[in-house]
């Protein structure tokens, strides 16, 4: 393994700046710059130097292949936060053989080095990219490794389970078919339950990871637009009082309460002689049935029921013009209604997420799909294949974890992380 560095703070001005080094030699080169550093896991107060050139006051410290982030001896340099310094430090440090680190090039040894299993590494790619509390508690269970506890633990029934197929294969009378004792299936169901039970929790734990899609819609003026730009408490949106503002579907990123939601703000809906204006009309009425749940908007507290789902919300807008009616009354003038809306939003949403469980991610569901379809039927077959379907099984299960299978995901998976993780 080669040396690498990056630096592990965004780059730029900032109270303090990090560069990690990874790799044998790690902690030569901080001692480099830095002089001796005689205890692992001691911060050392030291003045950085390349060559006689003083380059900055720092705090050093380094960690032995064992208890460092990477599984290889790693080293930090805490900078003062001026991007000059962290650039010279980087070119002290290319001068002395290490290297650039890729994107996510320090989580993929840590993963390499058996530090972290694939599931973990998902889960801290998704810590990174949480913008909500939902969300990081999310992540924050499976960067802790609570999947692959639970992959152990199916594991090892299913080794019990392979074991007692093994031995009633070997000792079986020649004469008579060879017989999987009941405890063999005993074992098997209930593993089968605990996969079912995971898979169960898989949409709405993504559903958690990714957010949620809400979209605003209704005839136009209805006041789409104008209960966006209340909610976020600025000007997302154009509004006026022409019908067919707005065309484009505009976003709005939301922490509602801690569960992450995208509003989207559509096109109103009518039959029209605009071609753009029709366009727009078009994706409003596609992504308003992609979308998780419907605002339907509307002073008068219609809806259009082609677009009409179980858990959608008639919104009455403009209730300071209109008094009474269908709906939840809101005016986007005045602000009544805004925050019992958001509640019912969030409630509404919340139940969705209620039975989300830890595997958040389609590959890990896939992997536990295939174990439990491997495991589905395997009472009526004889030993030699139960003995089979249970090594498929748990060939899931390592890939779950990515001890097997896992060089086909790891691009992809940190390519998406940034430099310095
Ligand atoms: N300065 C700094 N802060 C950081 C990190 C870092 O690398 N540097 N981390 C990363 O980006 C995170 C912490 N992650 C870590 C995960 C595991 C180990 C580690 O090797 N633990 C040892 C036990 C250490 C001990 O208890 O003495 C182990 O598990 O064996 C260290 C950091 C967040 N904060
Ligand atoms: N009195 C009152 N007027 C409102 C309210 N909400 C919106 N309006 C007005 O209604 C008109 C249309 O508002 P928009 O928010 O642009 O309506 P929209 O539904 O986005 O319209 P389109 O983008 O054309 O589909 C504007 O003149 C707004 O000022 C409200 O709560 N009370
Ligand atoms: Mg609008």
């Amino acid at each position: 393994m080669d040396l690498v560095f990056a630096e592990a703070t965004p780059s730029g001005r900032g109270g303090v700046s990090v560069i990690r080094l990874s790799g044998p030699g790690s902690r030569r080169a901080a001692e480099r710059l830095a002089g001796d550093l005689p205890q692992p896991r001691h911060a050392y107060f030291r003045t950085l130097r390349d060559g006689r050139e003083e380059l900055d006051q720092a705090l050093v410290l380094w960690f032995e292949a064992g208890s460092s982030f990477t599984g290889e001896e790693v080293a930090e340099l805490h900078l003062h936060g001026a991007p000059v310094v962290a650039r010279r430090v980087g070119s002290a440090l290319a001068a002395l053989g290490a290297r650039p680190a890729e994107a996510g090039e320090f989580t993929r040894r840590a993963f390499l080095n058996g530090r972290m299993d694939l599931a973990e590494v998902e889960g801290l790619g998704d810590l990174l990219e949480a913008e909500t509390d939902a969300q990081r508690r999310l992540a924050l269970r499976a960067a802790g490794g609570e999947l692959g506890r639970k992959a152990d633990g199916w594991r090892e029934m299913l080794i019990r389970a392979g074991a007692l197929v093994e031995a009633s294969v070997d000792f079986a009378d020649e004469e008579v078919p060879d017989e999987v004792p009941d405890e063999v299936f005993d074992l098997l169901r209930r593993l089968t339950t605990d996969l079912e039970q995971e898979i169960s929790g898989f949409r709405a734990a993504e559903r958690l990871r990714t957010g949620f899609e809400v979209a605003v819609i209704g005839a136009p003026n209805a006041g789409k637009s104008s209960l966006i730009n209340r909610i976020a408490r600025r000007e997302v949106a154009l509004v006026s009082d022409i019908a067919g503002t707005t065309r484009d579907v505009i976003e709005l990123r939301l922490d509602l309460r801690g569960l992450a939601v995208t509003l989207l703000d559509t096109a109103g809906l009518r039959a029209t002689e605009d071609h753009v204006e029709g366009l727009g009309v078009r994706r409003a009425r596609e992504r308003a049935e992609a979308a998780d749940l419907r605002l339907h908007i509307s002073p008068e507290g219609h809806v259009d029921s082609a677009l009409w789902r179980d858990g959608d919300i008639l919104v009455r807008s403009k209730s300071d013009l209109i008094a009474q009616g269908d709906g939840l009354a809101v005016s986007a003038l005045s602000g009544e209604g805004i925050e019992g809306l958001l509640a019912e939003l969030h409630d509404r949403l919340a139940l969705c997420v209620a039975g989300a469980g830890i595997v958040s991610h389609e590959r890990q569901a896939a992997a536990l799909r295939d174990a439990r379809d491997a495991l589905a039927g395997v009472s009526d077959l004889p030993p030699e294949l139960v003995a089979e379907m249970i090594r498929q099984a748990a060939a899931s299960l390592d890939r779950l974890v990515g001890r097997i299978g896992a060089e086909e995901y790891l691009d992809v998976i940190f390519t998406s992380f940034c430099i310095g993780k």
